[in-house]
């Protein structure tokens, strides 16, 4: 007999009281405009590669399956990497939760986690990162690189496993506006952040990408972290590294478009840790059976993440960053079988498994960086994580242990 699937909404209690019933191995993503929680696997595929058509190929089969068997709403959640010839992992959940947007008076404020490490690991070393950004400066001069996002990592061994549901709740307080999510990636293992930054969200026709690039990190003082807005928002190199991110999506989004808007100029937009430069361009899709997850892939990975141009900046994080990035700077989100959806970056995230977690960051690299800045920048942006898990980190005393 058929399974009955059901898909449940539930527009009174989002998204906290979703997150009330969150169970291990549910998958969560909570956006400015919707929360999903998925139960239990349906249909699953782990995908030979990320190339587009290879998603493509592997939504269509899902749904397929999904209605052939009876489900009768079906919703496909999952995770891009980072790279295209590495695994995605996309699935239907059999029971899905919806709640509608958030509202003010459900921005209930959580306490930080109080999470024992019994000994933080940074990977690379900090000096190895910066050495990494010394060696990205002098392709500038020698190769046709313009820009490129380097990565480091922290490994911290816990004493007990993070609490999903209470990480969750954090997030969501210190990042309202942003992408909250926790995605299964094995028995108990999950990628989960608060990222700000959302690739594209697909409704009807109508689409919205939301690029970020050009950072710098806020400062405890009021005045000093007003200064840094102001001088994030004149800044050459920041609004030069900016450009590039915005130029490449609209050069992917015009095919794809009837119509797109495009701002003259970013905003300035602010996370619990960060100051970033901000640019929201919303177009109207030509061809109106594009999915959500089609535009993602077509337009993933951004240099916001990868570099410009793309072939250069994929050989020089190849060559120089020293680890697999896996999901953390890829994709996580949703699509329906209308093809609305949202697909936000994997950043300001970890990997959480029962005895580790490991955090990342990324920074963009352009001619005019300084390899201690983007050594700092990474550190703040890592900051969001570890602030909401109650470890702290400092680079300049490394290897940590209880
Ligand atoms: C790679 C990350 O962030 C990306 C890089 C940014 C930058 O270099 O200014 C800003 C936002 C993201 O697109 C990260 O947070 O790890």
């Amino acid at each position: 007999m058929n399974q009955p699937f059901p898909s449940r909404l539930s527009f009174a209690q989002a998204p906290w009281g979703l997150l009330e019933g969150l169970k291990p191995n549910d998958a969560f993503f909570s956006s400015p405009v919707t929360t999903l929680l998925g139960r239990g696997i349906a249909h699953q595929c782990q995908t030979p590669d990320a190339r587009p058509q290879t998603l493509d190929d592997a939504a269509r089969d899902l749904f397929d399956t999904a209605r052939a068997q009876g489900h009768a709403d079906p919703v496909i959640m999952g995770l891009i990497p980072f790279d295209h010839a590495d695994s995605a992992r996309l699935f239907v959940p059999a029971e899905l939760m919806r709640a509608a947007a958030r509202t003010l008076d459900q921005r209930l404020i959580s306490a930080p986690l109080e999470t024992q490490a019994r000994s933080i690991t940074p990977e690379p070393a900090p000096e190895h990162y910066c050495q990494a950004v010394d060696s990205a400066l002098t392709l500038f001069d020698t190769t046709a690189l313009n820009k490129v996002v380097l990565a480091r990592s922290l490994r911290v061994h816990t004493q007990a496993p993070v609490d999903a549901q209470a990480l969750l709740k954090r997030l969501l307080s210190i990042n309202p506006q942003g992408y909250n999510f926790a995605l299964p990636t094995g028995e108990n293992e999950s990628l989960t952040g608060a990222s700000p930054e959302l690739l594209i969200r697909r409704e009807g026709n109508r689409v919205i990408a939301n690029p970020l690039a050009g950072s710098i990190p806020r400062h405890s003082d009021p005045q000093e972290d007003q200064r840094r807005a102001a001088g994030l928002r004149v800044s050459d190199k920041d609004l030069r590294e900016h450009a590039l991110v915005v130029d490449a999506i609209v050069a992917a989004l015009r095919p794809l478009c009837r119509t797109l808007d495009v701002p003259e100029g970013p905003e300035v937009i602010a996370t619990d840790r960060m100051w970033h430069l901000s640019t929201t361009l919303e177009g109207e899709l030509a061809d109106p059976s594009l999915t959500s997850l089609g535009v993602a892939a077509a337009l993933h990975p951004t240099p916001a993440v990868c570099g410009a141009p793309w072939q250069d900046a994929h050989q020089a994080i190849k060559s120089l960053e020293g680890f697999e990035r896996g999901y953390f700077t890829g994709l996580v989100g949703w699509c329906d079988e209308a093809g609305d959806g949202e697909w936000a970056i994997a950043i300001r995230c970890a990997e959480l498994a029962p005895d580790h977690v490991r955090v990342f960051a990324g920074a963009g690299v352009v001619p005019g960086s300084s390899p201690q800045s983007e050594l700092e920048e990474t550190a703040a942006k890592m900051r969001t994580m570890l602030d909401a898990m109650g470890l702290d980190y400092d680079d300049d005393t490394p290897n940590t242990t209880a």
